[in-house]
């Protein structure tokens, strides 16, 4: 069994073993990425400059100009979140120096980041887009590149190209790629630049931070052979996630929907338990957001499930349902018919299911499961981190279910202290009828404050 993840809050730790090399990605992973961002080999990252408040560096060489372009290679990175997987977020910044000004900035020339399995790597778009300014100018990239089809494209681009300098954020996590790239640049005669080990220096932290929250969930994965999970849920100022009778439509406004949808699109999986399909009927979509769609999965005992139900139709999205052997096969077969895949386990729990995704391919998964289940994984330690949406609504009610079930504690001693909690606040239309508040984590060990209104309180715990 993998050893326990320690607390996290935001960023990922470094790894503590490697793990194996990455796993062929399921056909139907393949399908969901979408064709208007993977079918743009030359596509430049318009609007990753926008979203980067800093468009000019600081002097050239600088540890400050180095730190902002580090950073801005972990945000470009971040663009693909959700459709990298099985491989990592890569980003890659080309800067030099301007000659021809008195400006001591350093003046980005070229980005690119890997959009999806399969698609050019982040360093030959970059290369691309700089062209002959890539000459003698610098690299930041927010991880070392890895080798997956044996090409050496990453290194061959910058190499081409005439990169003189290259800054990595972040070794690779796995083993046999580990230093490989570095030093075959270095073979070059390109000078490189590793963070932690030749630029040491407090404005390298908060980069550093950024390339670990970029790929927190492949850190996790690498480190401890699990899919990084997050269980998210909405309740109200009582606690509670649905109303007596099982109603919850809506406790949470548009805005913290919105970001539910952005969650969505950013993990690979969501999974909910037979309750949720019975009382809900979900759809599980990333809908409004443009990008990744997740696979949904149900985990379902009895496979005591409706014939009909939202996550049935598979043109909207692929659908896994998790049962124990021998459940009900005729409802199987129904399924199966549906185009819904059916796995049996010899014992269904949440750790099976999340090796079981683990040996899918899958970085991230999200749980938006009701209390029991939410209960269950997080006894059994599969759950990283917590998103809960506050909504400023009472509901009451004895029997109202609340998010988290019975973890057979009996002393508030024995209370899960979250670490690095943090919050936002968000405001909502008029239209969602009352103020709606979206994320708040994290810092260190504490309790968060909630602000007036409502909150999305992010924390993690260790496993
Ligand atoms: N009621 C409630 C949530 N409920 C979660 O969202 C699921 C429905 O998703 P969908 O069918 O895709 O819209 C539902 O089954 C449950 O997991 N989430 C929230 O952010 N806020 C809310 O108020």
């Amino acid at each position: 069994m993998s050893p326990s993840p320690p607390l996290l809050g935001g960023a990922a730790p470094a790894p503590a073993r490697a793990a194996p090399s990455f796993l062929p990605i399921p056909i139907h992973t393949r399908r969901r990425v979408p064709t208007t961002r993977a079918a743009a080999p030359s596509f430049f990252p318009i609007h990753a400059r926008r979203r980067v408040s800093t468009t000019r560096a600081a002097a050239s060489h600088s540890h400050a100009n180095d730190a902002i372009l580090l950073r801005r290679a972990a945000d470009v990175a971040d663009l693909s979140a959700g459709l990298t997987s099985p491989h990592p977020n890569f980003g890659c910044v080309i800067a030099r120096p301007q000659l021809d000004t008195d400006s001591a900035d350093s003046r980005v020339v070229g980005e690119g980041f890997l959009y999806a399995q399969g698609t050019p790597c982040a360093e030959l778009l970059a290369a691309q887009e700089a062209g002959e300014q890539a000459r003698g100018a610098t690299a930041y990239l927010n991880l070392e590149p890895g080798d997956c089809y044996a090409d050496g494209t990453a290194v061959g681009s910058l190499v081409q190209a005439g990169i003189a300098r290259v800054v990595v954020g972040l070794r690779h996590p796995l083993k046999h790629l580990r230093g490989k790239a570095i030093q075959a640049l270095r073979s070059e005669g390109i000078q490189v630049d590793v963070v932690g080990e030749d630029l040491q220096s407090k404005l390298f932290k908060e980069a550093l931070k950024s390339c670990l929250i970029v790929n927190a969930p492949l850190l996790y994965r690498a480190a401890f052979h699990v899919p990084y999970s997050v269980l998210k849920y909405a309740m109200t100022a009582d606690g509670k996630i649905a109303a007596s009778s099982g109603h919850a439509s809506w406790i949470s406004g548009k805005a913290s929907r919105g970001r539910v949808f952005e969650l969505r699109g950013r993990s690979d999986a969501v999974i909910v338990g037979g309750n949720t399909v019975r009382f809900d009927d979900p759809r599980l979509t990333a809908r409004h957001v443009k990008g990744h769609v997740p696979v949904r999965i149900v985990m379902s005992q009895s496979l005591n499930l409706p014939e009909e139900a939202n996550l049935w139709n598979v043109n909207d999205a692929y659908t896994i349902v998790a049962t124990q052997r021998g459940a009900r096969r005729d409802f199987q077969k129904k399924l199966a018919m549906k185009g819904v895949e059916v796995v049996e386990f010899d014992m269904l729990n949440p750790r099976g299911v999340m090796s079981y995704c683990y040996d899918r391919g899958y970085l991230s998964v999200l749980w938006e499961c009701g209390g029991t289940l939410a209960a269950s994984a997080i006894s059994a330690s599969v759950i990283h981190k917590i998103y809960a949406f506050w909504a400023p609504k009472i509901i009451g009610g004895l029997n109202a279910p609340t998010p988290v079930g019975e973890l057979g504690l009996s002393q508030m001693t024995q209370a899960i202290n979250l670490m690095d909690v943090s919050y936002e606040q968000r405001v909502a239309g008029a239209e969602a009828g009352c103020e709606d508040i979206a994320p708040g984590v994290i810092a260190g060990g504490g309790s968060a404050e909630l602000g007036e209104g409502g909150a999305v309180i992010v924390g993690g715990r260790g496993l």
